[in-house]
């Protein structure tokens, strides 16, 4: 089967949007409040009977009218949305483009009963199916179809295979060729529309319905039909593949608590439900500015839906939305929300190309191609005609905006510049967590170049010469790549910078507009809320941006879980046997399956135990231990140490910890000058104390400095941090024995189970003939012999030490990751080791050893723990 790509040629489109308002429920009391005119525009009136005529005029009534590409009112069939806004979309599917229909709109507004009917109003989903398999019928002759279904289901952000009687949760792919794809997703067979039927009555019957009091049967979950049709000719192209592909979505329904009555799980389903529903709107709403300011962020990645209808919304899709409404007065708000996002929705432009086999593309389909280019050339055209003609009258109508439309186009922007300042954070976050992956790959892949080059030297048959240079080459060509993407990256990410300043500079300009209305007495209440609103929208920026960077270190810590059992069951044990030893040693696991619908409690808990126990509990009570590589990163090289503080001829070897989330304090860097030092930062953007100015040197200066400048961040020094110790009285053994006792007996508690940011930072340094000696810290165990020193700062002369210990031999924190950075000192002799780890969600661990060799110094080891707690 040759590999389907599609041609070069790529047709811009723009989303239809439908609108459906369904008839009024008898239970429902109300009244009626949507209008449907032309079949394209939709007045929705004010609920508020109670307003005058006066009010109407003036324009004060929260009446709305929208305009859309077809509109249906509650007379309308599911038949006549289809004949009219998705039918040519269908029939693309036939001839290999991709098409996406989904259905959006509040719960209970009629999105299920649009997408999959009754027997007496078929829904879109049945009517597509036989539309697909008529045409396959008469062309049946000429070429060979194969139409392959699958049906999913994203409930809670877990992603369930509506085909598999009891499925497990599935994760996304991406897949450079398909895009995203669902690993693990049964795709089934199918010769009939009747078949794909059976097979969607069945997937819903597992789908996750609920009685709510708006809505008796309602959908808890977003399912996506996907329906896969492969073409290939008989005749002429007898190579060519084309594969159309055609989704049909029913989305949950966005609800609000209150009028849902909803408690407990039903509750948490609403909210999970609201929040991708959000994250499509975000996606919406950033993808409808496009057209306005270039290339804005869309934020896909806040959800699996978004993610899956990633394509549909801009990719290679022909795309229909319908968004339905209720009639209802009860409902304004969701209409007129709904109405809101469909009208946002009309700007997305999507690119749609035939996906078809690598094989020769003929020239007819070229022509036809061009053809269907012209086509839209032309319609493109007129509509530009229609919209240029709109807008020369537009200066006209401005001049009778009222204070209202200017009251209301400043809350819009202020809500667009919020949620512009969440999407570009989110952007940048995205992109430096991708260059740490990329730095940290790239290190790696150094290192695999370095031992290649290694065993190539050593190598003396040819052949084996052979097969490693290519090898080699292979990793060389890697790193070209992750270089230019880093390269790449690091340029998006000035630009991101560029557009948050800009976005800044928006969000001052529009907060002086509002003080100045406020100073010149215009609609004063009303625009003391919005600036209260927008203060608090920053807030939520801020938070929401937190959440997410939890929501990822959460997800990745389960990530990792999960791979550790794939290796464990890979190897062949047995999941029982290891939850028993684990239950017998106290440790609590999360099981293989990792249930994903936990409730918010459970993975709370669940969480906890994580963190919180282990097998090394015995070793630091109360203290867990766990990492997770994509949270704690050092990064090396930034400039966060002052060199004004080195003595001329010293090297500074920075150590920099980036935040975890951006209140944490750390940065922490070391050399090999008498004086540790430190830095701290409380943000990207803002130094605590100011950049450089904090240090503190060890142990002859108490490390007031840094308290003083960050009262927040409280310091432990060991108590060897008072004391020196001579080193000619030392070798590497009696110190540790000489001065553990000490520690053991005071601080180490305190140091894990303190209510603040700890610190505890220096260094250690072996001078030459006498001179001081100073070591700073060191953890509850005694140096062990034979196997270097366990769980302590020391320091060790290098006769003693020629190979450094490995860390994985001495360290209790045994999974931590290792990150090893090779010899960045002049000195030849000079090695460095890092081990950066978790001890808990709040606390980071690094320890470092160097071994150096510089000028008047004599070779020492020098190792530094740093326990950081974040606030
Ligand atoms: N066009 C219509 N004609 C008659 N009844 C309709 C129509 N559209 C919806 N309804 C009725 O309205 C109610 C809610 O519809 P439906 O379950 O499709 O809503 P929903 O948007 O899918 O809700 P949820 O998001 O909660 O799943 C159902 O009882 C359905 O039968």
């Amino acid at each position: 089967m040759p590999s389907i790509r599609a041609p070069a040629t790529k047709k811009a489109t723009t989303l239809t949007v439908a609108v459906k308002c369904r008839p009024l429920a008898e239970k429902e009391r109300g009244r009626d409040i949507v209008r449907v005119i032309d079949h394209k525009k939709v007045l929705v009136l004010d609920p508020d009977l109670s307003k005058d005529y006066l009010e109407r005029i003036q324009n004060r009534t929260k009446e709305k009218k929208y305009s859309f590409d077809y509109a249906f009112g509650p007379d309308s069939t599911n038949l006549d949305v289809y004949t009219k806004s998705i039918s040519s979309v269908i029939s693309g599917v036939v001839q290999g483009l991709n098409a996406t229909v989904f259905a959006y709109g509040s719960t209970g507004s009629g999105k299920t009963y649009t997408m999959a009917g009754t027997k007496d109003d078929p829904g879109l989903m049945v009517l597509s199916l036989h539309r697909i398999f008529d045409l396959i019928q008469r062309e049946k002759s000429s070429d060979e179809f194969e139409v392959t279904c699958s049906y999913l289901e994203v409930y809670n952000e877990v992603i369930y295979d509506l085909l598999e009687k009891s499925s497990g949760h599935l994760e996304l792919r991406e897949d450079p060729e398909q895009g995203i794809t669902v690993a693990g997703l049964r795709c089934i067979k199918v010769h009939s529309a009747d078949k794909i039927l059976e097979l969607l009555n069945l997937g819903n019957s597992r789908r996750k319905t609920e009685s709510t009091e708006a809505n008796v049967t309602s959908s808890r979950s977003h399912a996506v039909l996907e329906i896969i049709v492969k073409r290939k000719q008989k005749n002429k192209y007898r190579n060519q593949v084309m594969r159309g592909k055609l989704a049909l979505v029913d989305l949950a329904g966005s609800e609000r608590a209150s009028e849902t009555n909803n408690g407990g799980q039903k509750l948490r389903d609403g909210a999970n439900i609201n929040r991708s529903l959000l994250a499509l709107a975000n996606c919406i709403n950033a993808l409808g500015n496009q057209h306005k300011k270039g290339l804005a962020y869309v934020p896909y990645r806040n959800s699996k839906l978004t993610r899956i209808l990633k394509d549909g919304l801009s990719g290679n899709s022909q795309t229909v939305m319908v968004a339905s409404i209720s009639p209802a007065d009860s409902q304004y708000h969701h209409t007129v929300n709904t109405l809101k996002y469909a009208d946002r929705a009309k700007e997305i432009k999507t690119h749609i190309q035939k996906n078809i086999g690598t094989i020769d593309t003929h020239v007819s389909d070229y022509q036809r191609m061009i053809d269907s280019l012209q086509i839209e050339v032309c319609r493109l055209k007129k509509e530009l005609a229609e919209k240029e003609s709109q807008l020369s009258i537009k200066p006209a109508e401005k001049a009778v905006d009222d204070e209202l439309s200017w009251l209301n186009t400043l809350s819009h922007e202020t809500s667009e510049n919020v949620q512009e300042r969440i999407n570009l954070q989110k952007a940048l976050y995205e992109l430096e967590e991708t260059n740490l992956r990329n730095r940290t790959e790239l290190q790696h892949l150094d290192d695999a170049i370095a031992k290649q080059q290694v065993a190539l030297k050593q190598h003396t048959y040819y052949m084996a010469i052979e097969k490693d240079g290519s090898a080699v080459e292979a990793l060389r060509a890697r790193r070209q790549v992750i270089l230019d993407n880093i390269r790449d990256n690091d340029e998006a990410g000035v630009n991101y910078q560029k557009e948050i300043e800009s976005n800044e500079k928006h969000r001052c300009q529009l907060q002086d507009m509002i003080e100045e209305a406020i100073s010149n007495n215009g609609n004063k209440t009303y625009l003391r809320i919005l600036s209260q609103y927008r203060l608090l929208g920053m807030a939520n920026t801020e938070l929401q941006f937190e959440m997410a960077m939890r929501d990822q270190v959460i997800h990745n810590q389960r990530e990792m879980v999960r791979n550790m059992w794939d290796l464990l069951m890979g190897l062949g044990l047995d999941e029982r046997r290891i939850l028993d030893l684990a239950a017998k040693k106290g440790i609590t696991i999360e099981d293989w399956t990792m249930k994903p619908h936990l409730g918010l409690s459970t993975i709370k808990r669940s969480s906890e135990l994580a963190f919180g126990r282990s097998s090394l509990s015995g070793y630091f009570p109360g203290m867990g231990l766990s990492y997770s590589r994509q949270s704690c990163v050092f990064e090396r090289c930034q400039d966060s140490g002052s060199r004004s503080m080195l003595k001329e001829g010293d090297e500074p070897t920075h150590a920099f910890c980036r935040e975890e989330h951006h209140s944490s304090y750390f940065v922490v860097s070391h050399d090999h000058s008498p004086s540790a030092y430190m830095n701290t930062r409380k943000s990207s953007e803002h130094w605590v104390g100011g950049r450089s100015n904090l240090c503190f040197s060890s142990p002859d200066k108490h490390p007031q400095d840094l308290r003083k400048s960050c009262p927040e961040m409280r310091i432990h020094s060991s108590p060897y941090s008072e004391s020196c110790i001579s080193a000619s009285a030392l070798t590497a053994a009696n110190f540790g024995k000489q001065y553990m006792d000490g520690w053991n007996s005071t601080l180490r508690q305190e140091m894990f189970n303190g209510p603040h940011a700890v610190t505890s930072s220096g260094q250690g340094r072996m001078v030459n003939h006498g001179a001081t000696a100073r070591c700073l810290f060191g953890y509850n165990r005694p140096l062990e012999q034979g196997s270097g020193i366990v769980n302590s700062s020391f320091i060790v002369p290098s006769t003693e030490c020629s190979n450094p210990p490995e860390f994985s031999n001495m360290s209790p924190f045994a999974p931590a990751t290792t990150v090893s950075f090779g010899s960045r000192n002049s000195s030849p002799n000079a090695k460095e080791d890092e081990k950066v780890g978790f001890l808990d969600r709040r606390r980071v661990f690094w320890l470092s050893h160097s071994v150096v060799n510089t000028r008047n110094v004599a070779s020492s080891v020098v190792v530094h723990i740093v326990m950081i707690k974040t606030v």
